[in-house]
């Protein structure tokens, strides 16, 4: 099949072709119901049940496409966005806007340096080679700091603002082996748990961006309606994912306390309950404090706790 001349029709949907973001958006679909089949080595997918195509792009490319209007939607890190807007200042018509915070792909891109060596802040670094794979926020972010320094009536050379003294260079990954191989005196790189910082012998001395995977849209896109209805299928999965809905019995003169406990995103639902005083109560909790909250509501007198996973919503996040 000649996929490409079945785009014209077709709202363009970028998603991150792989990397720490790839599976986590599969599933992220498929929880949307958007249902595709990829062909394999195939790079486009055309969405079965909607006017949609998917294009499987580096996390890193999706934001040129998206921002420039040749593809409608997307999901990239907010690192990505930042680094592309630094590159390509956004206008009236180019550029992109972030819909959602997906939750996931949390991380920050830092500035590392070795542990036992003699660098502790970023102006140190300053004049000094640095590596990166994002080389347009780590310009910015030198830039910036040369400028406060060159600003220092102490440290002013009477030249005028120069061009950038600190030496950015890009490579494409593996970031941290720069300063080991002698490539570099700092990186500037994303850590998550710290992990790779930690075992390529790095600390973080400062953070230039945090990020978190976000879905973005052009300024024009091609079908707006359809742009709204994904957008409020994600928002539903992510919200489900982030809740869970807690039930439990308790004395309606008790109710005012768990209440507290469990305000829920509006309020909580009560029903009465066949049993004289009691009320049933039903709520959504945020799942990361679930148990807290039970160990909460059992002291306050609640019983019969019971907590379900969320398959889908429909709720403002
Ligand atoms: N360790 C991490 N933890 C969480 N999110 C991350 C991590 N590393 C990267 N990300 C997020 O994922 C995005 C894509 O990064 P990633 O390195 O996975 O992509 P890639 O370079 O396309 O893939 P690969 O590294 O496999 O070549 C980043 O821009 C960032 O937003
Ligand atoms: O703090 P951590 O949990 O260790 O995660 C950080 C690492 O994850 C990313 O790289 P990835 O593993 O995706 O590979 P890459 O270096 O080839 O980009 C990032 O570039 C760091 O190297």
């Amino acid at each position: 099949m000649d996929l490409v001349n079945h785009l014209s029709d077709r709202l363009l949907f970028a998603v991150p072709k792989k990397g720490r973001l790839h599976q986590v958006c599969l599933d992220l679909l498929s929880g949307s119901d958007l249902q595709f089949h990829r062909h394999s080595r195939l790079d486009i997918a055309l969405v079965k049940n909607h006017l949609i195509a998917l294009v499987f792009l580096p996390a890193a490319d999706i934001p040129t496409f998206v921002g420039e209007g040749r593809v409608d939607l997307g999901i990239t890190g907010r690192d990505q966005v930042r680094e592309h807007e630094v590159a390509v200042p956004p206008t009236k018509t180019t550029g992109v806007e972030e819909i959602l915070d997906l939750g996931f792909g949390r991380c920050k891109l830092q500035v590392q340096v070795p542990e036992k060596g003699v660098i502790q802040t970023p102006e140190q670094l300053i004049g000094k080679n640095v590596v990166t794979s994002f080389v347009n926020l780590t310009e910015k972010y030198f830039g910036d700091l040369e400028k406060v320094q060159a600003a220092d009536p102490n440290e002013a050379n009477g030249d005028g603002p120069a061009k950038l003294k600190t030496r950015i260079k890009y490579v494409g990954g593996s970031v941290e082996a720069a300063c080991a191989l002698g490539v570099a005196d700092g990186i500037v790189d994303l850590v998550e748990s710290g992990e790779t910082m930690r075992a390529a012998g790095l600390k973080a001395i400062s953070t230039v961006v945090e990020s978190t995977a976000v879905l973005i849209k052009s300024k024009h896109p091609t079908n707006p309606e359809l742009v709204d209805l994904i957008a409020g299928r994600i928002r539903g999965v992510i919200t489900a994912q982030k809740y869970v809905l807690c039930t439990y019995n308790i004395k309606r003169d008790s109710l005012s306390a768990a209440r507290k406990i469990t305000p829920g995103k509006r309020a909580p639902t009560v029903n009465s309950v066949e049993e004289e005083g009691w009320v049933a109560v039903s709520v959504m909790v945020e799942s990361k404090q679930v148990a807290d909250v039970m160990d909460e509501l059992e002291k306050a007198g609640a019983e019969d706790i019971l907590v379900t996973k969320i398959e889908n919503s429909r709720t403002k996040v």
